[in-house]
Formats: C-alpha cells, structure tokens, sequence
C-alpha cells in the first residue's frame, strides 16, 4: 500500500483563499484592518523564519501584523509587561507569542499575559479550558490545524485508537484532548513511556509530536493507520517518511503537511477575534 497524501499546503489555501474573503468584508464593514500581534523574544533563527512565514500569510490575507522583537535577556517581568500592553491594545487583535522562549523566563506566567479574547494562538488555561469542555474557544494552533486536515478528507475518528506521542501544552496535550472530543480512545506516548513501538503498533491513528527527527519508523505502523506528523525539528518531521507511507493509508508531507494547517489555524482564529472584538465594541 502506498499513502495517500494529507495535502495540508493545498488545504491551508482553501481557508485562507476564505479568510481573505472576510478579511475583505470585515474592512468594508468596521473601516479597519485586523492586527496580528507577534512576540518574539531571543534570536534564534528558525524562530525568526517561523514569524516571518506568520507576518507574511498575515499580509497575502489582507491582515496586517505588528513585529516585536524583544532582546534574549529581558526579565519575565518585563516580558509579561509587554504582552499586558498588547492586550489592552484596542488595534490588537490577536497575539503570539513565539514559544520557546528562553530558559530563564517563565513561559507559561507570559503565556497568561495574553488576554483570553486575543488568543489566537490558543496557548491560555482559558483556551486550554474551553477548549477541553468543548465550549468553542480558540483552539491551540497546531491541534486546531491537524484536526481541520483531519476532516477535510473525512478521515473518521469515532471509536478509532489514536496515540499522540507527545503532551506538550501547547502541542501534545491538546491534540489528544480534540481527539476525544471526536469519540477516539486515546493514548499519550511521552520521554517516559515503555514500549513506544508496542503503542504505536495497536494505533489507527498516530500523532507524532515530540521534535525528534525519524523517532518514529516506518515499520511500527499498522497497515492502514492514519499518520499525522507534526514534528519539525531541523526541518524535518518524527516519522520516518517513506516506510511509514508504504504502510500508511493516509499520511502527512513535512514540510506540506501541519505546518502550513498550523498557520492557516491561527490565521482564521485572528479574523474570528477580529469580529468578536468589534462586537464587544458594538
Ligand atoms: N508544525 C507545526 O506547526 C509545529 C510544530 N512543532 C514541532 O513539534 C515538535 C514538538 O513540539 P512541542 O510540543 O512544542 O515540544 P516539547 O519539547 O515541548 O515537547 C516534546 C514532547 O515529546 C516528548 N518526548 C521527548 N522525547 C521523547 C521520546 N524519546 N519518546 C517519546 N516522547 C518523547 C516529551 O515528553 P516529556 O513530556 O516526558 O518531556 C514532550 O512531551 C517540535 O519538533 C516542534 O518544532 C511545534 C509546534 C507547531
Ligand atoms: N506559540 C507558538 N505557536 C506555534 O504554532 C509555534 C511556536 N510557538 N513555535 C514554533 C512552532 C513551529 N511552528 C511552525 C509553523 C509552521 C510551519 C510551516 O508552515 N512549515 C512549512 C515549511 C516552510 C519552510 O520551511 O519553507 C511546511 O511545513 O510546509 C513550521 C513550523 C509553529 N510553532
């Protein structure tokens, strides 16, 4: 068997083909464009590359996004200032904040500071929360976008084996929780976990999140199972590709696959916000 492709750059264009489209009405209607505020901190090159990829789909969307740089040494303190100031911003529609930020600051108290309704990125404890009770919030950005890959194509999660190896806040954790919203029994594979190959072997699903290049072979997919690959460390994703798509029914491309749906994902969520926030206004 050879996979089938989960084409995430051509379902990524679909939605934001549709987010220009209400970019463009939100214009005519509120005589303002939408502002996607992004938050990096340090200079780390992939990071940088990441933001650019945001600020420029921002722009080919209609959006405009607003760049802040902050130095790597600066305090959570002054971090946490600075991201209280966006979201008392009333331009402001949406934040991100590029994780991971250095070792010394306190990510998660940063990621607080992101006011609830411009969290795009779904990376709060109230996103996190709404999300897990299915209360319609903002989805964490990448699990948002392999779902929405997931369904374009149908692919049925009721009742299926799905086992996301990772359990990141913003990444892993997530994802699984989607997941059982939609009816999947779901296992969480982490660093600690005994016999990965032996839980991979039992999924339908697999979601791979964990950031290590080729952790996952090909040959401890079961015939048919539905692969989803959102690692993208040094380029390259957590599956080892073309032994995992002579076994796969359905598998994702890296790059091509989750990154872009990721994008798309936060893309959509900061027009949602956008109207949302003109409706408090209203
Ligand atoms: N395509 C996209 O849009 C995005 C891609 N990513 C990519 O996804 C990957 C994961 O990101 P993120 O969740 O932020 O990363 P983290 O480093 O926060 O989490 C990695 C997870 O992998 C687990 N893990 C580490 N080693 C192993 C192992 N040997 N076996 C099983 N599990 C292991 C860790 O377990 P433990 O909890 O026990 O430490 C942890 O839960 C990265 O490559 C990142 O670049 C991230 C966001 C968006
Ligand atoms: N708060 C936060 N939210 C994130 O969503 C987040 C983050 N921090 N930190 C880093 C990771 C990584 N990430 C990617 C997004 C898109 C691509 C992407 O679109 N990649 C293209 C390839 C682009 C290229 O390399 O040319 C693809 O896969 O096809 C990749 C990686 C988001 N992340």
């Amino acid at each position: 068997m050879t996979a089938k492709i989960l084409d995430g750059r051509a379902i990524s264009a679909t939605i934001l083909d549709r987010v220009t489209k209400e970019v463009d009405e939100f214009v005519r209607e509120h005589g303002r464009v939408p502002v996607l505020a992004t938050v990096l901190v340090g200079d780390d090159p992939a990071s940088h590359t990441y933001v650019r990829m945001k600020a420029n789909r921002c722009a080919k969307v209609g959006m405009q996004s607003r760049r802040i740089e902050l130095d790597a040494t600066i305090s959570t303190e002054t971090l946490v200032a600075q991201i209280r100031q966006l979201s008392a911003d009333p331009e402001v529609d949406g934040i991100l904040l590029q994780h991971p930020v250095p070792e010394h600051i306190d990510e998660r108290a940063a990621f607080e500071a992101i006011a609830p309704s411009k969290d795009v990125d779904g990376v709060t404890r109230t996103s996190f929360a709404t999300m897990a009770f299915d209360e319609g919030g903002f989805h964490s950005a990448t699990p948002g976008g392999i779902m929405a890959l997931l369904d374009a194509y149908d692919i049925p999660l009721a009742g299926k084996h799905a086992v996301v190896v990772g359990r990141s806040p913003i990444l892993g954790k997530p994802v699984g929780m989607l997941l059982l919203a939609r009816d999947a029994t779901v296992t969480y594979c982490h660093s600690r976990t005994v016999a990965l190959a032996d839980h991979i072997a039992q999924a339908d699903v697999v979601v791979a999140a964990v950031g290590r290049p080729e952790l996952i072979r090909g040959d401890w997919i079961k015939p048919g199972a539905v692969v989803v690959d959102a690692g993208y460390a040094d380029n390259s994703g957590d599956v080892e590709y073309d032994a995992a798509a002579e076994r796969a029914s359905w598998i994702t491309p890296v790059p091509g696959g989750v990154g872009p749906m990721t994008i798309a994902t936060l893309i959509a969520q900061t027009i949602r916000a956008a109207y949302e926030h003109e409706r408090e206004k209203a």
